[in-house]
């Protein structure tokens, strides 16, 4: 097993920084001033730049790597190596525990460049990054960036992974940066600001690349601030294009200025048409809604983009006018020539908190078919809490959906959806909404579970894994998962796999695998603490086998702490 090093400066910054509760959300101390980049056995890393053309071949052509967030820019969470299959799955074994040795929220998916050996490139809270042997789980370089103290922090100090091109990889930094760091050497290349941290701005999606740019965004939308998508030039961080979520023609008077509509997850990306499907969060503030009338557009749906300017080409709206929560921000999965009716269709499929499954048209945003839900409809939208100060009403999917932020896959064998839905109740509460730099801009605020009573028809699972056809719009299978077996609600994504297995993580630490097909559960291991990250699998033709990886630990939002700090690497032999 990987053990940490013990003079790791790196870790040992890190390992200070203490995250502090405060009103409404977090902020963290004793942050490093100058990052810190420490190099144990460098040499190991082959050096291969990384070409537009590997990341489109990325887990689909090219079974031997994983280098986005999404696996492919599709966001397929697909992996065409076929050595793990529903017959052999038992025989997964741990191969190596990564210690990144900084108790954060573990949140993100190792990325995967192939090389003798092939090199792990991962990240977890707060702005902390190693390069690791894929093959050993030797940590190779280990990096902790700079940031100024008093960060405002709706959701924790979380990082969900690298980006990489050429000899670069880049990630986000929690004060809404982007850093880009010399993959074979872990130095600091170039940092960029995107937005102000001072009046909530912070980042913690994993960035993509594509065609000389570096696509990004910014969380922040409980702080009242405006979202946006931006693209840097890979090379030295400067920007080429910005978009704004929140257009002023869009919003009545001035709201759109404190709109949110924040792109906290990957965005989605076809490499043909150039198109960004970018998820969007919920508008600001949350809850009262009387200050912004209206659609409140983009927020809450499938916002898409051109790549290459940042032009917007269309939205398609889950929540209009929100005043439930109800952010869409699960990465949109694209999948082109899909057999729908009596031809093929390019279309985006987000899975919204709606616990509904929405398949667009690609080229419009059209809504071809909206699935049956995945939990349970209790109460749903019925709840305007500014209407009636005084009613309180317990609704279900409450604001952890349906599918929160929990990354989705789809396997184009099966033709399925997979996702990790909640099923937990809500209640809203409504107060007046005052703008103030810096602080919270809520308009209210949600009772949480278990504080709320439950509506009688409730059913008492907390989460479910379901997979849906994103065609019929048919729920095809769906695993509950009760109380007993988990405390709390699903949190972590899903991968397929050529052979028709579905990979999970769930609360109460268990790795399982299905069969995609029907939802059986072939197989599972008990890695000790809750799984709020996504997966990532690839093949070493060195080795001869198939690997697949998962950070676990909390997710500090959900626990109300830090808790993670382990990367799990599983294996199976030829
Ligand atoms: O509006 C935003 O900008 C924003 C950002 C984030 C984030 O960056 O993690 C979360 C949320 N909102 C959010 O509403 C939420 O429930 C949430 C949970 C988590 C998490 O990592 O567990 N992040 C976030």
């Amino acid at each position: 097993m990987a053990s940490i090093h013990e003079h790791d400066k790196a870790v040992q910054a890190a390992q200070n920084i203490e995250m502090v509760e405060v009103e409404d959300g977090y902020t963290l101390t004793n942050l490093p001033d100058e990052s810190i980049t420490q190099q144990f056995d460098i040499d190991q890393i082959p050096e291969k730049d990384v070409t537009q053309e590997m990341r489109e071949a990325s887990a689909k052509e090219d079974p031997t790597s994983w280098l986005m967030y999404g696996g492919g820019y599709q966001q397929q969470r697909h992996t065409t190596a076929d050595v793990i299959t529903p017959e052999n799955v038992e025989d997964l074994e741990l191969e190596y525990l990564v210690q990144s040795g900084v108790a954060s929220s573990m949140e993100g998916v190792p990325i995967v460049v192939p090389g003798d050996p092939p090199v792990m490139y991962q990240t977890n809270g707060p702005n902390h990054a190693k390069a690791i042997n894929a093959r050993t789980g030797e940590t190779l370089w280990s990096y902790t960036c700079a940031n100024p103290q008093g960060l405002l922090l709706c959701c924790d100090a979380n990082n969900r992974g690298f980006a990489v091109h050429g000899d670069k990889v880049y990630m986000t930094t929690l004060d809404s940066g982007v850093v880009a760091l010399n993959r074979y050497t872990g130095e600091e290349e170039w940092y960029t600001s995107t937005g102000d941290h001072e009046i909530g701005y912070s980042a913690t999606w994993a960035p993509i690349v594509h065609e000389g740019k570096v696509i990004t965004g910014s969380a922040g939308g409980e702080y009242g601030v405006s979202g946006f998508v931006a693209a840097l030039n890979p090379d030295d961080g400067s920007e080429i294009w910005r978009t704004n979520t929140t257009p002023a023609e869009e919003w009545a008077g001035d709201s759109h200025e404190h709109g949110a509509g924040t792109v906290w997850m990957t965005p989605t990306l076809d490499p043909e048409s150039g198109m960004i499907h970018a998820p969007v969060g919920n508008p600001g503030p949350d809850f009262d809604g009387t200050v912004r009338p209206g659609p409140n557009r983009y927020t809450i749906g499938t916002l898409t983009l051109s790549a290459d300017d940042g032009s917007v080409q269309w939205h398609y709206g889950e929540s209009p006018h929100d005043v439930w929560d109800y952010d869409s921000s699960a990465p949109k999965i694209r999948v082109n020539d899909m057999e729908m009716g009596d031809g093929t269709r390019d279309v985006v499929i987000s899975p919204g908190k709606t616990a509904w499954v929405y398949t667009m048209d690609a080229g419009n945003g059209r809504l071809l078919e909206r699935s049956q839900e995945t939990t349970q409809h209790i109460n749903m939208w019925k709840m305007v809490p500014h209407a009636d100060e005084d009613r309180r009403v317990a609704f279900v999917p409450g604001a952890h959906g349906g599918n929160d932020w929990q990354p989705p896959s789809y396997n184009p064998e099966t033709g399925l959806v997979y996702m990790n839905q909640n099923n937990a109740p809500h209640e809203i509460f409504w107060q007046e909404a005052q703008y103030e730099a810096g602080q919270t801009y809520w308009g209210g605020g949600l009772n949480d579970w278990p504080d709320v009573d439950a509506p009688d028809n409730w059913n008492g699972n907390l989460s479910a894994i379901v997979a849906v056809d994103p065609v019929s719009g048919e729920r095809v299978w769906r695993d509950w998962i009760s109380s007993d077996q988990t405390s709390d609600y699903l949190w972590g994504g899903s991968i397929t796999t050529a052979t028709g297995l579905t990979f999970t993580g769930t609360q109460n630490g268990n790795i399982v695998a299905y069969d995609g097909e029907n939802g059986d559960r072939l197989w599972q291991f008990q890695l000790g603490a809750p799984i709020c990250s996504s997966l990532s699998s690839w093949y070493d033709p060195g080795e001869g086998k198939q690997y697949v990886a998962v950070q676990v630990g909390g997710s500090g939002w959900l626990h109300g702490g830090r808790r993670g700090s382990t990367v799990a690497v599983f294996g199976l032999s030829e």
